[in-house]
């Protein structure tokens, strides 16, 4: 079997540390061949993002540019509709027939899968890597605690020897960063250095993103 793929879904805005080291930790510890980061154009479940997808993106390709083994799939934002995971899905496992894909998550996510369209079918589709975070304890409700008991498993081979089906919660070095800090600190006129890419802060500075100011 081709090694397998991973997936970071995210609104990221601003793409920061707290996705990226968790991708970076992800990407060597479960050997796979790349991590994707897929920025989505209309988040299905929260409120419209602050910067436009353009700018989402940009940033997305500014961080990725400095690490090896992470890349960008833009194919959410190509589609003009919210974007529902389980279509993304469903398309790159018609392109990769039989390659292990792991879609990673952080445990916020996994808390709430249960709210996602189709939720049902995305164990189908992919495995779930999801990545501890603080403030979020595994307390499952009781949808998400049988969802684990059926597919929760604590040997990452598994992730390798079947497509799809498995949920793996890795323990991964946990940062207490969101975006939301981000665009708080940003917007209150402090320094975001060290919470994300110099090349990402530039281009928050650069463009004037979160009310900050422009150079
Ligand atoms: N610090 C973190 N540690 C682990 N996972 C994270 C962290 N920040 C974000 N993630 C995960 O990355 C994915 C994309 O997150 P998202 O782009 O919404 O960032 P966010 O920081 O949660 O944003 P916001 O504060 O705007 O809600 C989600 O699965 C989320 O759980
Ligand atoms: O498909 C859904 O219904 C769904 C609901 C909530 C979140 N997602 C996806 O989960 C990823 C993280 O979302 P967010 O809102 O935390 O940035 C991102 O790829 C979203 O498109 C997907």
């Amino acid at each position: 079997m081709k090694k397998a793929i991973g997936l970071l879904g995210g609104t990221f805005d601003p793409i920061h540390i707290g996705h990226l080291r968790p991708a970076i930790h992800v990407l060597e510890r479960l050997e796979l061949a790349e991590v994707r980061l897929l920025p989505n154009y209309i988040p299905p479940h929260r409120a419209t993002p602050d910067s436009a997808p353009a700018h989402r993106l940009a940033m997305v390709k500014l961080a990725a540019a400095q690490t090896p083994g992470l890349t960008v799939d833009d194919r959410e934002l190509r589609r003009d509709r919210p974007s529902y995971t389980i279509e993304t899905l469903i398309e790159l496992r018609r392109e990769f027939p039989r390659v292990p894909l792991c879609f990673l998550m952080g445990m916020d996510s996994l808390c709430s899968l249960d709210r996602w369209h189709r939720w049902q079918e995305l164990l189908d589709h992919a495995h779930l890597v999801v990545s501890h975070r603080p403030g979020w304890m595994p307390e499952f409700n009781p949808t998400i605690e049988a969802l684990y008991q059926a597919h929760g498993t604590r040997d990452s081979e598994q992730l390798h020897r079947k497509p799809a089906g498995c949920i793996y919660l890795i323990d991964n070095p946990q940062l207490d960063i969101s975006s939301t800090r981000i665009r708080e600190c940003i917007r209150a006129g402090n320094n975001p250095q060290y919470l994300l890419p110099d090349p990402v802060a530039d281009y928050i500075r650069d463009k004037g993103l979160y009310n900050g100011p422009v150079l």
